[in-house]
C-alpha cells in the first residue's frame, strides 16, 4: 500500500470543453478531494498541442506541456479527454504500460478498442474508469458495472445523446430549424468535435455498445449495433408527431431475449405522456429492466463541460483512492456468449407517412400491402394534401423484416405517390 500522504499525480490530456472544467474543479476543490481520497491530488501537467496559447487562470503555462509521452510516464493517473481514436489509444496504452490508472470519457475509443484497453489494464493491474463516456453526468456505468452485477439486466432503453435530444427538442418546442439547433448545441459544448457522430447516431451507438457489453457480460462491438441518426428528420416529421400527441426522440435500445442480444439506435415516436417525452435539452434518461431489481430510471445532464467533468472527477476520486489506499476497480466481465441478433429480428412498430392518390379504392390498396406481409394496422389518419392525400398509418408490433417488406411494397404500389417518412414507435 502507498504512503497515504504521498500526492497522486494527475496528467490531463486535452483541456477542451470537459478537460478545462476538470482542471478548474481539481484546483477549486483540492482540499475536499484530498480529504475524500486520503491523499492530495497533484496536477502533474496538461498536454496541449500549443503551449504558447493563453488558456486562462487555471491553465498557466507552467502546467502545460506538448510532450504527452513524458507527461504520461510520470503520472499515477492519466485523464484522457482529447477524444478520437489516435493518439488517445496509444497514449492510454502507454499510460497503462507505465503503471498509471486511466480515466477517460472517450466512448468512440472504448466502443472501437475497449477489449484491447481492458486487457492491457488487467495485465498491468491498473484501473480503467469511464463513467463520463456514457450519458455524461448520470451515474450509469458504475450502477450497471457494479450495483447491478448481481442481477440479470434484460433491457436498457433511453436517450443517451444530448446533442440530438437538444436538436429534436428545439425543433419540437421552439420550431427551430435543424441547422440552427445543431449550431446552438455546438456552441453549448454538447456536440462532438465532428457533430456527424452525434447526428448520425454513432455516438449513441458507441454508448449503446458500451452499456450492452457491461449489462450482458459479453463484448458487443460497434458493428453489432444497428444505427440510424436524426439527419433525415424534417420539420414536417416533427409537426406530424405533435399532431398525433407524440414526440421524436433518438433512442438507444439494448435487449436480451432467449434468442440473443439486440442493440439498436434510431429515432422513434414516443407518446407525449411517456417519461422520455419530458426529457428536454441535453438531458439524458435511461430505463433499465433487471430480473430482480425490476425497473430503474436514470436521469440527468448527458452532455456539457461541467456536468461531464463531475463524472470524470468521480472516477478520478475512485482510482486515486485505490492509489492511495490500495484496491482496484472492477475488471472487464465478458464470459457470456449470447448470439447478437440483426435488426431484422427486432419486434417493433412503424408509423408510415405517405402521399397517396386521391381516388376511391386507395385505402384498400394500401391496406392490402400491409395484409400481404402479415402486418396489422392499428391507426389510420388521413390528412388533406394539395396534389395528393396524406395518409399516416401506425402498425401493431411486427418483426422488422416484415415491416421493411411492407414499406417496399408501398413504394411499389400504384396507389402510393411517395413514402414520405418511416419512424418506429416505442415506449407504449
Ligand atoms: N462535451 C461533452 O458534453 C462530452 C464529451 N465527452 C467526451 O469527452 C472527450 C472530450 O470532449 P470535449 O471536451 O467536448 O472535446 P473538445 O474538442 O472540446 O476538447 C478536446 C481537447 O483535446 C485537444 N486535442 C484533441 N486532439 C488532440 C491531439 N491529437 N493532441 C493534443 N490535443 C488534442 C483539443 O485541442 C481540445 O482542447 C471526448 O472523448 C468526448 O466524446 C463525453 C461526455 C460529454
Ligand atoms: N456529444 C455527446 C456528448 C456526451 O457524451 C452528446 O451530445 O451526448
Ligand atoms: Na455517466
Amino acid at each position: 500500500m502507498s504512503d497515504p500522504a504521498k500526492p497522486v499525480r494527475i496528467a490531463i490530456l486535452g483541456p477542451g470543453t470537459v478537460g478545462s472544467e476538470v482542471v478548474r474543479l481539481l484546483s477549486e476543490q483540492g482540499p475536499d478531494l484530498a480529504a475524500r481520497v486520503g491523499a492530495p491530488l497533484e496536477l502533474a501537467g496538461v498536454y496541449v498541442r500549443d503551449t504558447s496559447k493563453d488558456r486562462g487562470p487555471h491553465l498557466p503555462a507552467t502546467v502545460l506541456t506538448s510532450d504527452a509521452s513524458a507527461l504520461v510516464a510520470g503520472a499515477d493517473v492519466v485523464v484522457e479527454l482529447m477524444g478520437g481514436i489516435e493518439p488517445a489509444r496509444t497514449l492510454i496504452l502507454e499510460a497503462i504500460a507505465g503503471g498509471a490508472s486511466v480515466v477517460t470519457a472517450n466512448k468512440a475509443l472504448l466502443a472501437a478498442h475497449g477489449p484491447e484497453l481492458y486487457e492491457a489494464a488487467d495485465a498491468a493491474n491498473v484501473d480503467l474508469y469511464f463513467e463520463a463516456a456514457v450519458a455524461g453526468a448520470i451515474p450509469l456505468v458504475r450502477p450497471v458495472r457494479e450495483s447491478l452485477a448481481g442481477d440479470h439486466i434484460t433491457r436498457i432503453l433511453g436517450i443517451v445523446n444530448g446533442t440530438t435530444n437538444y436538436i429534436l427538442d428545439e425543433m419540437t418546442r421552439r420550431g427551430l430549424s435543424y441547422d440552427v439547433a445543431l449550431k446552438q448545441a455546438q456552441e453549448l459544448g454538447y456536440a462532438e468535435a465532428d457533430p456527424t457522430a452525434d447526428v448520425e447516431g454513432h455516438d449513441a451507438a458507441a454508448k449503446a455498445a458500451i452499456l450492452a457489453s457491461l449489462a450482458f457480460h459479453q463484448r458487443v462491438a460497434l458493428e453489432d449495433v444497428y444505427c440510424e441518426g436524426i439527419s433525415a428528420i424534417t420539420a414536417e416529421d416533427v409537426i406530424a408527431a405533435r399532431e398525433t400527441d407524440q414526440v421524436i426522440k433518438l433512442l438507444a435500445i439494448a435487449e436480451r431475449t432467449p434468442e440473443g442480444v439486440a442493440v439498436r439506435v434510431h429515432p422513434a415516436l414516443v407518446p407525449s405522456d411517456h417519461p422520455l417525452a419530458g426529457v428536454h435539452g441535453a438531458f439524458n434518461a435511461v430505463f433499465i429492466e433487471a430480473e430482480s431489481a425490476g425497473g430503474l430510471m436514470f436521469y440527468g445532464q448527458g452532455a456539457g463541460g461541467t456536468p461531464t467533468a463531475s463524472a470524470v472527477l468521480g472516477d478520478l476520486v475512485s482510482v486515486a483512492r485505490h492509489r492511495a489506499n490500495g484496491g482496484k476497480g472492477p475488471r472487464e466481465s465478458h464470459y457470456a456468449v449470447h448470439d447478437v441478433l440483426p435488426i431484422e429480428a427486432a419486434l417493433t412498430r412503424y408509423c408510415v407517412r405517405m402521399a397517396v392518390e386521391d381516388r376511391p379504392g386507395v385505402l384498400s390498396a394500401v391496406a392490402e400491402v400491409f395484409a400481404q406481409h402479415g402486418v396489422g394496422i392499428e391507426i389510420v389518419r388521413q390528412v388533406p394534401g394539395q396534389t395528393h392525400a396524406g395518409l399516416i398509418l401506425s402498425t401493431y408490433a411486427a418483426p422488422e423484416r416484415d415491416l421493411r417488406a411492407t414499406v417496399e411494397g408501398l413504394r411499389r404500389s400504384d396507389a402510393v405517390a411517395a413514402v414520405k417518412s418511416v419512424l418506429r414507435i416505442e415506449g407504449e
